[in-house]
């Protein structure tokens, strides 16, 4: 599941790639360490090691989709698709499509949102990947997986830069409760999520910050 698990442990491209990535504490609100992966994309070498790290795992697996989540997936999704030689499908936030779409609701760390696809944007049978630039709940990726599914594709893999880790626990928890947790969480409860979620970097910030972030947090919250 997790970088140490897909092969990818001891790859001297993740180091550069983890310091490249920013974690902004409170951000967009008090407890949230916001990974910003903006500063990645002005790293040359470290983004196009994040490219390719996605493009050796995919390349010869038969991938005709590509499918980004917006925002933060447009960023990895075209370049991956045209190296590949897949298409590429945005998942847009609502009422940012123009054709005739479906929608998938799904809750997120800070929120709920929605994703929609172009109805006729993929065909039945077609392999697909996903990609998003981190999972956190996984919430986004199972509404994303949900959309293609009803299109009758075949989701391949989700493909993530950054892991954080309460991935873990929520999968643990929520597999507790999958009998009523309904559809949403239903893919992250099951081996499907273990076995085919990749995660170039399991925690960003290990070496930027977080541990101070959070103790700041944990004094502010002392104090007050
Ligand atoms: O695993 P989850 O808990 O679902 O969270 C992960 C999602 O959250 C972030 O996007 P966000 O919804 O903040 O949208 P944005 O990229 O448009 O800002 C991130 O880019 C993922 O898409
Ligand atoms: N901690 C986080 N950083 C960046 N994007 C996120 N989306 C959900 N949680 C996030």
């Amino acid at each position: 599941m997790f970088a140490a698990e897909n092969g990818l442990k001891g790859d001297p491209r993740l180091q550069g790639i983890s310091e490249a990535i920013r974690v902004v504490p409170h951000f967009p609100k008090p407890g949230i360490m916001f990974q910003d992966i903006t500063t990645l994309l002005l790293d040359h070498k470290a983004f196009k090691d994040t490219v390719d790290i996605f493009v050796d795992r995919y390349r010869d697996m038969d991938i005709s989709v590509v499918a980004g989540v917006e925002a933060r997936g447009f960023m990895f999704g075209p370049a991956i698709a045209l190296a590949i030689g897949a298409k590429f499908v945005p998942l847009r936030k609502p009422r940012k499509l123009p054709g005739e779409v479906i929608s998938e609701a799904y809750e997120l760390e800070y929120g709920t949102d929605c994703l929609e696809m172009h109805v006729g944007a993929v065909e039945p049978g077609e392999r697909a990947i996903v990609i998003d630039d981190l999972v956190a709940t996984g919430g986004t990726l199972s509404a994303a997986i949900r959309l293609l599914e009803r299109s009758e594709a075949e989701v391949v893999e989700c493909a993530c830069v950054i892991g954080l880790r309460e991935v873990k626990v929520m999968a643990c928890l929520l597999h507790c409760i999958s009998d009523s947790a309904g559809s949403m969480a239903s893919h992250f409860t099951s081996s499907w999520s273990r076995a085919r979620l990749r995660i170039a970097v399991e925690y960003s910030s290990l070496s930027n910050g977080y541990a101070q972030a959070q103790a700041d947090l944990a004094a502010k919250k002392d104090d007050g």
